[in-house]
This record gives C-alpha cells, sequence and structure tokens, in this order.
C-alpha cells in the first residue's frame, strides 16, 4: 500500500449492498467495496461478471438498483459537477480528436477544468509525466497504440483527480507498451486508482489489494499473498538429486528443504519451490464460486 496510515482516513470508495438488475436479470447481487485513500485495487472476473457496471455506478454513469454508494463522500446519483471533476476516467481507448494535436486537446481539456482546481496546474508537468513531452507537438491520429494510451490516461489525470477510474486499461498492448504503461501508473504515487483488467499478471504488479467478483458477486477481497493463502495449502517441489529429478507436493515447503538439505547436502540441484500463482488462484476461485452459483 503506497500511503501507511489508510486504515485511519475516511474511504474514497465505500459500497455496502450494490445491486443492479436489468430487466429481470439481476447483474450485481450485493457487492461491498471499499477503497482507501492512495490505494491501488483491481477488480477481477470473468466476462460478464459485472465489473464495468460496478465502475460505472460509482462514475454516477448509470442509476444503481440498490445499496449504499459513496465516492468521495458523496452519492454518485447525486454527485454534481464539482464532485465529477474530482474523478478521472479512463475508458477503453476511443479514437476521436485525430486532427487535434496532443498539447492543443489536453489544454483544451484543462480549460473545462480550471474553475474546479485546489492545486497548482501545470500541463507540461503532465505531458512529461505519461511520457508523452516528444510527441506533444504530434496529432493525434499518428499517434501509436501506446502513446494513445499515455495520452487516454493525461486525459484521465488532468482534472487532478482524486480518483481515477481505468478500465482494461492495456488492451491490445504490445509487452513493451504495457510495460511502460504499469511503470506510469506506478509512478502515480498518491492517487487512488480502481482497475478493472483480464491480465492477472497486470493485477499483481498494481494492485494493493483485489477484488474478484464473479456473477455479480464479491468472491475474494485481499492482497495477492492473501488470496494465495487462500488455496495454497501445498507448493510444489522439485529438485534433482543424484541425477534422478523428483517433484511432489508438500505442506512444508521450508521444513522439507530443511530436511532435504540436512540429509543430502550438496548432492541437491536445481532447486525449485512453486507456490501458487495468482493465476492458479483466480482460476481455483472462480471455479469454486461457479460451481456455488451454477
Ligand atoms: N445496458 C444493459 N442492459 C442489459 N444488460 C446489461 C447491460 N449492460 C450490461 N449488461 C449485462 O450485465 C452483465 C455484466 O456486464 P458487465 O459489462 O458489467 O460485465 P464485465 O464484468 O465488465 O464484463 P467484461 O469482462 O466482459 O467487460 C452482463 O451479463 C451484461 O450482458
Amino acid at each position: 500500500m503506497r500511503t501507511n496510515d489508510n486504515q485511519r482516513k475516511p474511504s474514497v470508495v465505500h459500497v455496502r449492498g450494490l445491486r443492479m438488475r436489468y430487466g429481470s436479470t439481476d447483474v450485481l447481487k450485493g457487492v461491498d467495496l471499499t477503497v482507501a485513500p492512495g490505494e491501488v485495487v483491481a477488480l477481477l472476473g470473468p466476462n460478464g461478471a459485472g465489473k464495468t457496471t460496478t465502475i460505472e455506478v460509482l462514475e454516477g454513469f448509470r442509476k444503481r438498483s440498490a445499496g449504499d454508494v459513496e465516492v468521495l463522500g458523496v452519492d454518485p446519483d447525486h454527485g454534481d459537477e464539482t464532485w465529477r471533476a474530482r474523478l478521472g476516467v479512463v475508458l477503453q481507448s476511443w479514437r476521436d480528436h485525430g486532427r487535434w494535436r496532443v498539447r492543443e486537446l489536453l489544454s483544451y481539456l484543462s480549460l473545462c477544468y480550471e474553475p474546479y482546481r485546489a492545486r497548482a496546474f501545470d500541463l507540461d508537468e503532465l505531458i512529461g509525466s505519461v511520457g508523452l513531452t516528444d510527441h506533444a507537438g504530434k496529432r493525434i491520429g499518428s499517434l501509436s497504440g501506446g502513446q494513445r494510451r499515455r495520452l487516454d490516461v493525461a486525459v484521465g489525470l488532468i482534472g487532478q483527480p482524486d480518483l481515477l477510474f481505468l478500465d482494461e486499461p492495456t488492451v491490445g498492448f504490445d509487452p513493451e507498451a504495457r510495460r511502460e504503461f504499469h511503470e506510469l501508473v506506478r509512478g502515480l504515487t498518491g492517487t487512488t486508482i480502481l482497475l478493472t483488467t483480464h491480465d492477472l499478471a497486470e493485477a499483481e504488479k498494481l494492485a494493493d489489494r483485489i477484488v474478484i467478483l464473479v456473477a455479480g458477486r464479491v468472491v475474494a477481497d485481499g492482497t495477492a499473498a492473501e488470496l494465495a493463502a487462500r488455496i495454497a495449502g501445498e507448493a510444489e517441489v522439485r529438485y534433482r538429486l543424484g541425477g534422478e529429478r523428483h517433484v511432489l507436493s508438500v505442506a512444508d515447503s521450508t521444513g522439507y528443504v530443511r530436511n532435504l538439505f540436512a540429509e543430502h547436502g550438496t548432492a541437491v540441484d536445481d532447486l525449485e519451490v512453486r507456490r501458487a500463482s495468482l493465476e492458479d488462484v483466480y482460476l481455483a476461485l472462480v471455479r469454486e464460486s461457479e460451481l456455488v452459483t451454477a
């Protein structure tokens, strides 16, 4: 977590018993979610689990069917312009404004936030912080996918938001652009972020806390290590001894390895201890929850 006294501060997002119904279909069935100031929370879940719906309710884009929701201390159904100006929203990449130049668009958008600004704002600093200084004079239509996404983030940050929403931010990125984007987000120290993603490595890299949503319900909420502890009874230990390969699952891997070395010393070779990855944890939790809700 990027701030150490989050527990004592009021939460940025506070959701209790959120329900959403489209026609006769319940899409959110009582979601509880808390995000503390400065925290980065990743919302994971299979297609159709309700992630975007949840985010859209929090952004005030959708009216919920039931439940208590506060974002920055305000019910999103009653959020005014001042409240809205405190939110940053990065939607899945948009393709408008191709003829505008980067700095020109950001400068124009920045003016819209001027009446709501509490802090000094430097446009070139923002452009620099998303790594677009060398592209500030370029037409938006000529940017690469990764540069375009940086611009999306700059648009999300232009109002100096207290809370930033990132909806599947790196879809379609090549590995280099993805890594650069992750560095960019990790550099936004102090900004509270709620992101959705299908990329588990991304969630693990960026998020302080992971919330897994399945069929409209939160089935897990914790750090990646806490989630792993929920299912990871055993670790896999692999090693080579006297030319023979050994692979086995053990509950106490540290104790096992200690005994192994005490008994065989330097004859043990190629040792690997593998704990459950976030992907193992995620798939186990989703399967378990789908069995319960089936
Ligand atoms: N306007 C709508 N009217 C009716 N049903 C809707 C509407 N919007 C979303 N849904 C349904 O609500 C469910 C949740 O959708 P949502 O987009 O929130 O899921 P998601 O977890 O974000 O999925 P994905 O990972 O595919 O983006 C889906 O079954 C979807 O079909």
